[in-house]
């Protein structure tokens, strides 16, 4: 039986006449961790909506494991700030959770000590936490985090990722994960795909990082920073199209774009 438990093939997305994502082609297998990064408008959140169903591709098709079962941890908390909630009680608004559930969950992520606390009264690292702990409770096959270490200091980014890794090793789920951060993600991530509407590059970290290629598309500097710069060596116009078209990405290694 095959281990992948979502996959993607060619899959393409219009909205208003223009191309938001073109020929995405990827796959999370059981225990893998994929990381999507790119710029801003690169596609990210709308590859994310159409993992989830919330969105549908206009081509390509989406294989999700029969029964899969997918946990999402979104950007944010939204809390309205004057609803009196406490942390467990915000777990519990999620259908057929237990407290018992909620507490244990609570724990796996290291949190359990805020169980009582006002959901407003947590920091963004704690608010990360939480929503990881909610994503658990569905008893997830794929984790899906859309920027799960936004708003959390460098530090805190760490313990999150190697949350995440353990989580993965505990659980054997698949993760996708969106970030901006390629220094800190490339020491926690088995795949990497660089996205900026279509897909620019992709395959294993070691792979991707010893490649020229990889060097040219990020550059040194933004390693050493841990901070996401995009640098390609072909062009987008101001529509994102590339202007250089000998790009193509046959088998999801790193590409040159030549
Ligand atoms: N419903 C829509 N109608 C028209 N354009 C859209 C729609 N949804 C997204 N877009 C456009 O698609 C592009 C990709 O947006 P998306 O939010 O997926 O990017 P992203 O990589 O998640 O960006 P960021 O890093 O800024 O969150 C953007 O240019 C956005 O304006």
């Amino acid at each position: 039986m095959s281990d992948s438990l979502l996959s993607l093939s060619n899959v393409a997305l219009q909205r208003h006449g223009n191309t938001i994502l073109e020929d995405i082609s990827l796959q999370v297998r059981r225990g893998e961790i994929v990381t999507l990064i790119g710029p801003n408008g690169a596609g990210k959140t709308s590859l994310v909506r159409i993992v989830l169903g919330l969105l549908k591709a206009d081509s390509g098709a989406v294989h999700r494991q029969p029964r899969l079962r997918i946990g999402y941890m979104p950007q944010k908390l939204q809390v309205d700030a004057t609803l009196p909630l406490s942390v467990l009680r915000f777990l519990l608004l999620a259908p057929g959770v237990k407290r018992p559930a909620a507490l244990q969950a609570l724990e796996e992520v290291g949190a359990a000590h805020l169980a009582q606390r006002p959901l407003q009264q947590v920091s963004g690292g704690e608010q990360q936490r939480i929503l990881l702990a909610r994503a658990l409770l569905r008893q997830p096959d794929l984790l899906v985090l859309d920027e799960p270490v936004q708003g959390v200091d460098v530090n805190g980014q760490i313990e999150l990722y190697q949350l995440i890794t353990r989580l993965r090793d505990r659980y054997g789920c698949g993760v996708l994960m969106v970030s901006h951060d390629l220094h800190l993600v490339m020491a926690t991530t088995n795949t990497v795909v660089c996205l900026n509407r279509h897909i620019c590059c992709s395959g294993r970290p070691e792979q991707v990082s010893a490649d020229p290629a990889f060097v040219a598309l990020f550059g040194k500097q933004a390693s050493a920073l841990a901070i996401y710069n995009h640098q390609h060596d072909h062009s987008h116009d101001m529509h994102g199209e590339v202007i250089d078209t000998s790009h193509h990405h046959p088998d999801g290694s790193a590409c040159n774009h030549a």
